[in-house]
């Protein structure tokens, strides 16, 4: 069987961007959210894009983002996935997947069997579903906070295409992927040495733990 797909998530060095190429990581993500410790500003984005371009697969990610502001991510960044992390509906994410007529990752945030369910509503829509921790009620950041959930829950998911996410880390990810069934993982601050700081080596050898798991 061949290695989980990885994707490392809220880059926004050209440093780090090039350890999660150099380390073989399949998609980096870049977050457009200015409450994220990891919000990338357009500016950086349009010297990001290039480095990133043809070498691994862009996705930037959006929290219930209008058209106008994924516009401008957009001409910035030159995607290959957006990746919606908010309460978007099916019907935004179908009118948002029309509108760019780039795929869709999108984040569904788990706490128990009936969340994983939800992912139905988005068959035929999202092309991938990013299955991560659902985040705590009134929280100002939805993602990247380094809490996982049961991966237990995922087992026998109907899902197509979908990634497992949330607190995940070198050393828990064969655990994870072994007992989720996953076939692509998404990581944030499992490889940081402060929050919102990525570190060249634990990308690295997070990219390594997923291969020998
Ligand atoms: O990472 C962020 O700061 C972020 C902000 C707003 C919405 C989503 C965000 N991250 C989403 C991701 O895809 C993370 O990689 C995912 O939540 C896992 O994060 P972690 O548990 O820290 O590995």
């Amino acid at each position: 069987m061949s290695d989980p797909l990885v994707k490392i998530c809220g880059l926004s060095t050209p440093e780090t961007l090039r350890a999660a190429i150099d380390a073989g990581a399949d998609f980096a993500g870049f977050v457009f959210f200015e409450k994220s410790p990891r919000h990338l500003g357009l500016e950086a984005a349009r010297r990001l894009g290039p480095i990133a371009q043809g070498r691994i697969r862009k996705v930037a990610l959006t929290v219930d983002a209008d058209d106008a502001a994924l516009d401008a991510i957009v001409a910035a960044l030159a995607p290959d996935y957006l990746q919606l992390h908010g309460a978007e509906t099916p019907a935004r994410v179908k009118e948002v997947k029309t509108r760019y007529g780039l795929p869709l990752i999108k984040a569904i945030g788990v706490a128990a069997r009936n969340d994983v369910e939800t992912a139905g509503d988005y068959e035929g829509v999202a092309d991938i579903i990013l299955f991560d921790a659902k985040p705590a009620p009134g929280a100002a950041v939805p993602g990247g906070a380094g809490v996982s959930f049961d991966w237990d829950l995922l087992r026998g998911v109907t899902a197509k295409d979908w990634m497992l996410s949330g607190g995940l880390d070198s050393e828990n990810v064969a655990e994870a992927i072994r007992r989720s069934g996953a076939r692509a993982v998404d990581v944030s601050s499992g490889v940081e040495r402060e929050r919102g700081v990525k570190d060249a080596e634990k990308i690295a050898a997070f990219v390594s733990a997923t291969r020998l798991s």
